[in-house]
């Protein structure tokens, strides 16, 4: 499929807000980088879902400006506000809110362009849908049915794809198994991306960037990331898998969007899949990419 070249994307907005405390300006300004993942947490009322209907376009702010590359969507000192439609914004809610009457296949070629760019085939081999397309939404399951709107997000090549809370409503293996198929959808599309979720700890572990919302204002915090940015020899990390083989432990640790395997000498038992752990990698560690 032909790839389109990511924008970043700078968004400045105020808007009074009435909160649970009161009334209080929500006031932003950050930007997105090109093909970047975002993860945006905070708690109930911050304003989350607020900001992700003001860069879809659905809520307009007082004052504000989005700019995505070259081009203005909203400017409100010179009253540009492009329509939501025009946008390209994918979305994915909490509820996939699919077409109940068209199969899996029909809901994600209905997005589409046209009905048979390959980038269709593409996304359901790639969600492992291909043999669920020929059914209806009402005889899959939660996950399988936020898998087709992820999918259907991504089917018309959006310029930015939003996320309110896709996975919550979702058990931990499920949520924990979409979560590692967004990434996969992301590194593969590269659309620059806006995950909203309440799990702090998910959001650190796949965004590039991490913000934290509260009561209307924005916070930069330090993605998991930064960290091996800033020393190349330590790394934080979750366990998502343990073994033991020929005398070495084999962890597998989730770093950002990657997942590796390190070979350690280490006594499996004191560890759990699930905890977070700091790794200094050492010339006795032996690291490789995963699939
Ligand atoms: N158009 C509006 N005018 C005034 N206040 C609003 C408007 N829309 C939302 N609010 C208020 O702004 C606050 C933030 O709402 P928002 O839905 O953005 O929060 P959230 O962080 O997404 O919450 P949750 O995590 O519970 O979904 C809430 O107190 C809400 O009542």
């Amino acid at each position: 499929m032909g790839d389109i070249l990511m924008p970043t994307i700078r968004l400045h907005a105020r808007m009074n807000l009435l909160f649970a405390s009161g009334p209080a300006p929500l006031d932003v300004d950050f930007t997105l980088k090109a093909g970047s993942l975002t993860g945006l947490y905070g708690p109930s009322g911050s304003g989350k879902t607020t900001l992700l209907r003001i860069l879809a376009g659905l809520t307009g702010p007082e004052t504000g400006i989005i700019q995505v590359g070259d081009q203005i969507w909203l400017d409100t000192s010179r009253r540009i506000n492009v329509p939501t439609q025009q946008r390209n914004v994918g979305m994915v809610f909490q509820d996939a809110a699919l077409f109940p009457n068209m199969t899996v296949r029909e809901n994600v070629q209905y997005a589409a362009e046209n009905r048979r760019d390959p980038i269709v085939d593409e996304l359901l081999e790639l969600a492992g849908l291909m043999n669920l397309a020929g059914r209806k939404p009402a005889s899959l399951s939660g996950g399988q049915r936020q898998r087709v709107a992820l999918i259907r997000a991504l089917a018309r090549r959006p310029r930015m794809l939003l996320l309110d809370e896709p996975f919550s409503a979702l058990d931990v293996e499920t949520r924990e198994q979409l979560l590692a198929e967004l990434v996969r959808l992301h590194q593969r599309f590269g659309t620059t991306t806006v995950l909203v979720s309440h799990h702090q700890e998910e959001i650190q572990r796949v965004a590039d960037q991490v913000i934290r919302l509260e009561q209307g204002k924005a916070y930069l915090v330090e993605p998991a990331l930064s960290a091996r940015k800033k020393d190349p020899l330590s790394v934080h990390g979750v366990i998502t898998a343990l073994r033991t083989e020929a005398g070495l432990a084999q962890i597998q640790i989730q770093v950002g969007n990657e997942r590796i395997t390190l070979e350690v000498p280490l006594n499996t038992s004191e560890w759990q899949p699930g905890q977070p752990v700091m790794v200094s990698i050492t010339s006795a560690a032996q690291v490789r990419k995963m699939d």
